[in-house]
């Protein structure tokens, strides 16, 4: 079965969404001291972009059978105190769907807003299609100025079919060959990927797209590895300790978003770790788009008993400890050390 039209919709609408972040955060960051610690731009571009993404989906391929699993929905914006924020957020929306010229004919009401964020509310589940989005993934990043993504999946028949990740900030060449600080180099990637045909990179502004593969490094020597920037969403020690335990000599790349299975995709670096602390339960819009972006690459992405991602069991995913991204050649060393660190860790509780 073939995907193609609701991957294009799926690029457009992700794209459309990432204008619409990206003009938030310059303003943000171009803000004063005193606004900056104001939190409500990230929550404007938040909502904006779900209801972006759920607007464009309904309009390239029709609102009869249409489920969105999302992250917001539109509770707090029904209330006195969010009547303000409704007001920035349908401006936003309006002009962003406007400066496209497709999307833009009549401009969205406050109600047609809400709507359009609270068609998020699916639950999702093992039976027929589900688009499963985050629409600002990484929210921390967003507000520090670093990475953050848009991701946008598909579920059919509770498998991930489609995953889409538009990241604003990610530099179009490799992470591993450059400082994130250089402002010589150029921004913005939208990684795509349909299950079966491969995953491909092209600049967020359009540019003929690529091929992209994981690394075929099969020395842990010689891997670099991810994990999230907030030491809060993942055990910053125990990574460390299965990085050592692996042989891994760099020290951890730490950014936020599902940009770390972008970069993965494409080869910046051979392993992601995600080991949350304990009672987190992991949402499927955090992984979905990113899982497959990873796996049609020829990537591996497991719980950290080796067991693949079961998304299909409504918002949440049931894991085993963590997440763990690598190649084929070094899934077996990886999956060891982790067992060997987990075991450490649980004796010396
Ligand atoms: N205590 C916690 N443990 C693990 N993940 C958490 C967490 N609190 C929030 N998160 C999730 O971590 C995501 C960001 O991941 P990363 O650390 O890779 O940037 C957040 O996505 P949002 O920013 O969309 O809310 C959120 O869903
Ligand atoms: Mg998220
Ligand atoms: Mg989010
Ligand atoms: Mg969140």
């Amino acid at each position: 079965m073939s995907y193609d039209k609701e991957l294009d919709a799926a690029k457009n609408a992700a794209s459309l969404a990432a204008r619409l972040c990206q003009k938030v955060q310059k303003a943000l960051l171009q803000a004063d001291v005193q606004s900056k610690s104001d939190k409500s731009p990230v929550t404007v571009a938040d909502y904006g972009s779900q209801a972006v993404v759920s607007v464009v989906l309904q309009k390239e391929l029709g609102s009869a059978s249409f489920s969105l699993v999302a992250e917001e929905d539109s509770g707090d914006l029904r209330n006195e105190e969010g009547k303000a924020t409704l007001q920035r957020i349908m401006k936003l929306v309006n002009e962003t769907l406007a400066s496209d010229g497709t999307y833009g004919t009549a401009p969205l009401s406050e109600e047609d807003v809400l709507a359009a964020i609270d068609s998020g509310r699916s639950e999702g589940g093992p039976s027929g299609q589900h688009w499963v989005l985050d629409p600002i993934d990484g929210t921390k990043g967003f507000l520090r100025g670093d990475q953050y993504a848009i991701a946008l999946g598909l579920l059919d028949e509770g498998k991930v079919v489609l995953g889409v990740l538009a990241c604003p900030n990610l530099p179009l060449s490799s992470l591993a060959s450059h400082n994130l600080q250089d402002d010589q180099d150029k921004v913005g990637c939208l990684f795509y990927a349909q299950v079966g045909s491969g995953t491909y990179m092209q600049s967020l502004d359009g540019s003929t797209p690529i091929k992209v593969h994981v690394t075929d490094l099969d020395n842990p020597e010689e891997a670099s590895f991810f994990e999230s920037f907030e030491a809060a969403h993942s055990l910053h020690d125990l990574s460390s300790l299965i990085a050592k335990k692996l042989g891994v000599k760099a020290p951890p790349v730490r950014i936020d978003s599902q940009a770390k299975y972008g970069a993965l995709s494409r080869g910046d670096g051979a392993i992601y770790l995600r080991f949350p602390h304990k009672g987190y339960r992991e949402k499927i819009w955090d992984h979905a788009a990113g899982y497959l972006v990873v796996a049609e690459a020829g990537g591996v992405v497991s719980d950290a008993a080796g067991n693949p991602l079961d998304f299909s069991k409504g918002r949440y995913l049931d894991l085993h400890e963590g997440i763990i991204v690598t190649n084929q050649k070094l899934m077996p060393a990886l999956l060891k050390a982790v067992k060997e660190s987990l075991n450490e860790k649980a004796s010396s509780l």
